[in-house]
């Protein structure tokens, strides 16, 4: 549940243009995504062809300025990547880059298998990686100095021939240079005078600090007459600080991924170190009009790679400009920049209040608002008094977002009485006649059974299931659902318990949440109790009685107030209804 409040961006004291200009700063920096190259070499992130495309044209939508697909030859997915790409990538903003390397030492340029296939990718620019430290020349390479510049001169001049634009990606050059920067320095001159267009100095290792990079840029961006790019690691976690550091110094070109992915400790993070350069910096990336598309573009990339998103990652992460300590929320509902450094809105984020036992009075009255609740001062009073207790037992409201509506209603007066309770029994039968295998292979039945009172008529409903929430939630629902047919859209899609003050072992409070899914939305409640199934209950009742507020159901009240085509269910119906037999739900 979040809040967008109406803030205008002026009223953020630190929004765009707050920030002093810092004399000597490029206007405009090319923005260069790795995703499909370096990104993919992060562990654990495979992406399909289609994956590819998809982060391609999200890429391109977001407007970056040059997209690196892969690396053609050197596996068939990334050679039919460039292949599908020719034919069905539409980009609109972004050129697609191919990767490879120079040629091989003592190989002839016109015969090197990595830039035939770089030619054959059929992209109008291509990026290739040249070792710019001595030392990865003698022993990585295991060549010399003047082959490994060769190598540079004949396959940057080769690629020129073909009519293609150069991009040289200068690896290890930070290291390099510190040890021998003379060497460092000639790959980025044979580059430059074979036709490179721009010279892109890698951090490969990500150990530098922002203070040597814009030393070594300086000093570069003074010698060559080029565009001088940055392509930083996150080694020491300032892959992005790093890049800011090389534009300061002059690079126009700023290499990384969104969402930071990449070998290791994974690249720049282009989701951060784009609105840093265009908020803070003042320095134009993508297109200003579409740096509202920030999180919208980096949670679907999160989504196609399939690696969860970090809700603290800077600008974009779902907590970004989450809000939980109640003074902070109290300051910004007085003032909306009190705690936020620039406008959510800019990038495409929302502000977010977060209730929990660190919340005030301001949060809880923020939350009830959101929620459409008018609750007096007095109960706003009462309703923060209680979560702070329920949450001293166990409670943990800003995970369970349902359960939290429902208790502030209910402190707002709102007591619907969809059911009563009058017991639940839930019956583990080991070795007996169950269907279902324990771990020693004998068979093991869970059986639950509910009694309740339902539109003024008392039920018992019987069900099994694999396990005792899943025989509590299949009781309930036969109990109650003929009269509440909405449930059957309502689904339980997962379950968890922790175990609180782990000391007391196995007689210790558990936690339980749930999260229900009917169509159009997801929800969590909670439940907590010495008692696992009594905390499993109290989160499946709120879960059900959630989703019947969703649904706009009234309660039943009887017979006579049952909807209008509603026919009263008897015992036969209401068992037919729930796919049960006569016998499993009794109605006396
Ligand atoms: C810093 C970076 O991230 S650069 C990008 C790194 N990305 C990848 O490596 C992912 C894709 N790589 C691959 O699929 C494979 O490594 C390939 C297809 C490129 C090469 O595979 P192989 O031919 O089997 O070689 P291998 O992986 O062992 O790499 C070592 C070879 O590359 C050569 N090499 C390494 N860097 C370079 C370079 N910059 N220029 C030319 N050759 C190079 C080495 O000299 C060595 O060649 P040798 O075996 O003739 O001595
Ligand atoms: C080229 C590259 O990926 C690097 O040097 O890190």
């Amino acid at each position: 549940m979040s809040s967008r409040p109406e803030t205008p961006r002026s009223a953020h004291r630190h929004a765009p243009g707050a920030h002093p200009v810092l004399p000597g700063l490029p206007e405009a920096v090319e923005v260069f995504d790795t995703t499909l190259r370096d990104g993919s070499q992060q562990e654990g992130l495979s992406l399909s062809v289609d994956d590819k495309l998809r982060v391609a044209e999200q890429l391109d939508h977001l407007g970056v300025s040059y997209i690196e697909g892969g690396w053609p030859g050197a596996n068939p997915k990334d050679e039919e990547f460039f292949a599908r790409a020719q034919k069905e990538l539409r980009l609109s903003h972004a050129t697609l880059v191919a990767f490879g390397s120079t040629r091989r030492a003592g190989v002839r340029a016109e015969e090197d298998e990595v830039l035939r296939h770089l030619v054959a990718a059929g992209t109008e620019a291509v990026c290739i990686v040249a070792k710019a430290s001595l030392l990865h020349v003698t022993e990585a390479l295991r060549t010399t100095p003047d082959e490994a510049l060769a190598m540079v001169e004949s396959s940057v001049a080769f690629l020129r021939r073909q009519g293609l634009r150069v991009f040289l990606d200068a690896e290890h050059f930070f290291d390099g240079y510190r040890e021998d920067p003379a060497f460092s320095r000639q790959v980025l001159e044979v580059a430059a005078r074979a036709g490179a267009e721009t010279l892109v100095l890698c951090d490969t290792n990500g150990g530098s600090l922002p203070h040597e990079v814009e030393q070594a840029v300086a000093e570069v961006v003074a010698e060559f007459d080029r565009r001088i790019g940055v392509h930083c690691h996150n080694d020491t976690g300032c892959a992005v600080a790093n890049s800011l550091a090389a534009v300061r110094a002059g690079a126009t070109h700023v290499q990384g991924c969104v969402n930071g992915y990449g070998e290791r400790a994974g690249n720049a993070d282009l989701a951060v170190a784009i609105p840093n350069l265009s908020l803070k910096l003042g320095v134009r990336t993508i297109p200003a009009e579409r740096l509202e598309r920030l999180t919208p573009v980096a949670h679907h990339i999160a989504e196609i790679v399939n690696v969860p998103p970090n809700p603290q990652q800077p600008y974009v992460g779902h907590a970004a400009f989450a809000h939980k300590a109640g003074l902070h929320t109290s300051a910004i509902a007085r003032r909306r920049d009190a705690y936020e450094h620039i406008s959510p809105d800019a990038v495409g984020n929302g502000t977010r209040f977060v209730v929990s036992e660190l919340a005030g009075r301001s949060t809880v009255a923020l939350k009830a608002a959101e929620l459409g609740l008018d609750l007096s001062s007095e109960e706003v009073g009462r309703a923060l008094e209680l979560l702070k207790d329920l949450e001293h037992q166990g409670y943990h409201f800003e995970v369970a977002d349902a359960s939290l509506e429902l208790l502030l209603r209910q402190v707002g007066g709102w007591r619907p009485r969809y059911f009563e309770l009058e017991s639940y029994r839930v019956i583990a039968d080991h070795g007996g006649n169950g269907h279902r295998a324990a771990a020693d292979g004998r068979p093991v039945l869970t059986e639950a059974t509910v009694k309740l009172t339902v539109g003024g008529e008392r039920r018992i409903a019987t069900a099994e299931g694999n396990g005792p929430v899943h025989a509590l939630d299949g009781a309930l629902r036969r109990a109650i659902e003929p009269f509440y047919p909405a449930l059957r859209q309502v689904h339980l899609t997962d379950f968890r318990v922790r175990v609180l003050g782990g000391g007391a072992g196995t007689a210790a409070v558990t936690r339980v949440l749930v999260d229900t899914a009917d169509p159009e939305a997801t929800w969590t409640t909670i439940g907590v109790s010495e008692n696992i199934i009594e905390a499993s209950w109290q989160a499946l009742v709120d879960a059900v009685v959630y989703g019947l507020l969703r649904a706009g159901v009234a309660p039943a009240t009887g017979p006579d107030v049952l909807p209008t085509g509603t026919a009263t269910p008897t015992a036969e119906t209401a068992a037919a209804a729930a796919g049960a037999t006569a016998e499993e739900v009794r109605v006396p």
